[in-house]
């Protein structure tokens, strides 16, 4: 059985790894080694049979003893190893969902519902780098993915609607926590049916915008607002998630025709752990309505189409309904007034599974099985 060194294991995006893990059966098929960067000596999980030791994270000895890494520890662990661990010599194969190997050239981006020919191929070619995309990214193209495999998008314009999560776990809890204030300075006016909205709406504003209110990690508030910009700002005036969008999913593709332009604005909502994004599509040829949803249907089984019903995408297009599922509702589909080629698309998805810890998963299951 493969050595598999988890690096990352109990962080946000490595615990749900384990989940989905746990739930494939995953440990069956490896024998685990549960790696960290705090906690050296402390006992590992109670994941796959007897709890063991942790073993250091930064210890590059122990790490090449592993014939596949997982780390899903951050992009500084992975500049501040990952070097050293190849110039070492080891030549196995590390899985990574952090951005920082992506772009590289010997490096490939994991979607295999999108690109498992990519894979297969970098395979076949001795490519041991394979790192999860950004969240936003793997989401979108899961939903288009159909349109992508027939080369039916000449350009997409993806404006997002970005989950707490994204940020990470500590944002996630301020979010709640500015909730919870805000909630808490109008609570006896809401319980009151003849007080006046516009009295608790001027409390909730001047909450918002008061000191007290806490705003650490996110820097203002999320919580009755949002922000837009995501990640650091790029020479090109786009933020980087944005710039992500374009470069990122064309290397998935794997398109050898010049780019498929893909740009738009990214937003920070207060919603918990599904990213949503609004599409606009010019197609290269004029399509119904009925064969866009076809094609976009049947290309993998988690994509589904929502017909553009008032009701019943209220119901199953939202955070709410796609929260802790690896479903990729795809709705409002429609042609646009700028011409027969332009449509609409809404989508969600959940940026801790889809967006992060299953490609990693189904990586690993390719490299096993
Ligand atoms: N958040 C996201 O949406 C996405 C994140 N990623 C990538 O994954 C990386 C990790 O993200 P994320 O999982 O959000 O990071 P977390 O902050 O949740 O976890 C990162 C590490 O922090 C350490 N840690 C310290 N205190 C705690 C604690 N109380 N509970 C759990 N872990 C703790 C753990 O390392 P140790 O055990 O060694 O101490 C853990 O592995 C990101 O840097 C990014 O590169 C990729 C896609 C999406
Ligand atoms: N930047 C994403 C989350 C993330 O971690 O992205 P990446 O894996 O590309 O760094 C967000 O804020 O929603």
């Amino acid at each position: 059985m493969n050595k598999v060194g988890l690096v990352g294991w109990r962080g946000m995006v490595g615990s749900v790894l384990m989940e989905r893990m746990q739930q494939e059966n995953d440990f069956d098929n490896i024998e685990a080694y549960f790696f960290t960067t705090s906690q050296t000596g402390q006992l590992g999980p109670d994941i796959a049979g007897t709890p063991k030791p942790l073993l250091d994270a930064s210890d590059v000895t122990a790490l090449s003893q592993m014939d596949i890494i997982i780390s899903c520890q951050g992009g500084d662990y992975t500049k501040s190893v990952y070097p050293h661990l190849r110039e070492s010599g080891w030549t196995g194969y590390w899985i990574d969902a952090a951005s920082a190997l992506r772009m590289e050239s010997d490096s490939i981006i994991v979607l295999d519902p999108v690109n498992n020919d990519v894979i297969k191929q970098g395979l076949e070619q001795g490519v041991k780098t394979f790192v999860g995309g950004n969240c936003t990214v793997s989401l979108m193209l899961l939903a288009l993915g159909g349109l992508f495999e027939r080369d039916l998008v000449e350009w997409v314009s993806p404006m997002t609607y970005q989950a707490a999560s994204g940020a990470g776990a500590r944002n996630m809890r301020e979010l709640i926590t500015q909730m919870g204030e805000i909630n808490s300075e109008v609570k006896s006016l809401l319980d009151d049916p003849s007080s006046a909205i516009l009295e608790i709406d001027k409390l909730v504003a001047e909450k918002i915008k008061s000191d007290s209110l806490p705003k650490d990690q996110f820097g203002v508030p999320l919580a009755g607002s949002l922000i837009p910009w995501i990640d650091v700002p790029m020479g090109s005036g786009q933020s980087k998630e944005e710039w992500k969008a374009q470069v990122e999913a064309n290397k998935i593709l794997g398109s050898s025709r010049s780019p498929i332009p893909i740009d738009g604005l990214c937003v920070r909502v207060g919603a918990m752990r599904c990213h949503s994004q609004a599409m606009t599509i010019k197609l290269r040829e004029d399509l119904s309505v009925e064969e866009i949803e076809s094609i976009l249907a049947t290309h993998n089984e988690w994509v589904r189409v929502i017909p553009n019903d008032r009701d019943i995408t209220a119901e199953e297009l939202t955070p709410v309904k796609v929260t802790g599922t690896l479903d990729i509702p795809v709705g409002r589909i429609r042609k646009l007034t700028m011409g027969p080629k332009y449509i609409s698309a809404f989508t969600v998805g959940d940026q801790l599974l889809w967006g992060a810890a299953e490609p990693l998963r189904r990586m690993l299951r390719i490299i096993i099985d």
